[in-house]
């Protein structure tokens, strides 16, 4: 193993009914290091990253998060890694505190650390108003934001997250974009999917592009982007033929 390695993804493939969602994906994600997946619509991210944090049991291939492969038996994969999937399963007649209080105490955390930190996740995500709100009433980006609460609520070492900020508001976003910087800057490594290119530069120092199943570039963000935008590469790496020229003759005439 690599020592600085915070998530080894080898070999990961996954089908479907005969259809390849993920192909023999290999990826390395460094601690200290800020890593975005992109790729267009069933580009095989979210079946990728569930295989990478043992949610979906691959075809073939390995993920280890430190050193540690995520299906061991043990529990220290799980301690360190904090997980947001993109369809999120919670105990939703909780509110936020609840939950947070909830599964801190099922991952072992004391009572007094779970408390200081959901009042400290509740008003980072500005969720401190809705404190009688049950989740299951929460808004679409609300419920993305306890979600994040609830991966980072551990401490891990490394957080796999798919479209963290997918209808996310601006003013948490922009918090939730320092608290990442700086726990990346503590030696954290964040795996991250996003369809938000400007975002992906924004954060992100290493990039991969994945396309039908497979990832079809990657490496250093400013190698990946080349002169250009990432918008543009990515567009023209997965659709090279069009770039996104089509037109609908009968739209608004
Ligand atoms: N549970 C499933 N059963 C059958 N097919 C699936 C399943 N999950 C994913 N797929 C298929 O696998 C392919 C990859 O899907 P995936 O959700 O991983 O793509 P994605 O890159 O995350 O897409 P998006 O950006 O739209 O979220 C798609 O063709 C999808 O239809």
């Amino acid at each position: 193993m690599n020592v600085a390695s915070a998530l080894s993804i080898r070999g990961l493939s996954k089908s479907f009914g005969g259809k390849i969602a993920v192909n023999s994906v290999d990826l390395e994600v460094l601690s200290g290091s800020f890593f975005g997946l992109v790729g267009p619509n069933g580009a095989g991210k979210t079946t990728l990253l569930l295989m990478a944090v043992g949610l979906m049991r691959p075809d073939a291939g390995t993920s280890a998060v430190l050193g540690t492969d995520v299906w061991h038996r043990g529990l220290q994969p799980k301690r360190d890694l904090g997980v947001l999937p993109d369809a999120l399963a919670l105990p939703e007649f909780l509110t936020g505190r609840e939950l947070l209080n909830y599964l801190g105490r099922l991952r072992g955390l004391e009572a007094e650390i779970v408390d200081t930190r959901s009042e400290e996740l509740l008003q980072v995500m500005d969720l401190l108003g809705e404190e009688r709100t049950l989740v299951v009433d929460y808004s679409t980006g609300m419920r993305k934001k306890i979600g994040l609460a609830t991966a980072l609520l551990h401490n891990p070492r490394v957080l796999v997250l798919d479209e963290p900020f997918e209808a996310v508001d601006p003013v948490s976003a922009l918090s939730l974009k320092r608290i990442l910087g700086r726990y990346v800057a503590r030696g954290g490594a964040v795996l991250l999917s996003s369809h938000v290119m400007a975002l992906v530069e924004q954060l992100c120092d290493t990039v991969a592009v994945m396309s039908n199943g497979e990832v079809i570039a990657g490496g250093a963000l400013e190698e990946v982007r080349g002169a250009g935008s990432l918008e543009k590469a990515v567009v023209a790496l997965t659709d090279p033929g069009s770039g996104g020229a089509e037109e609908l003759s009968w739209l608004g005439t």
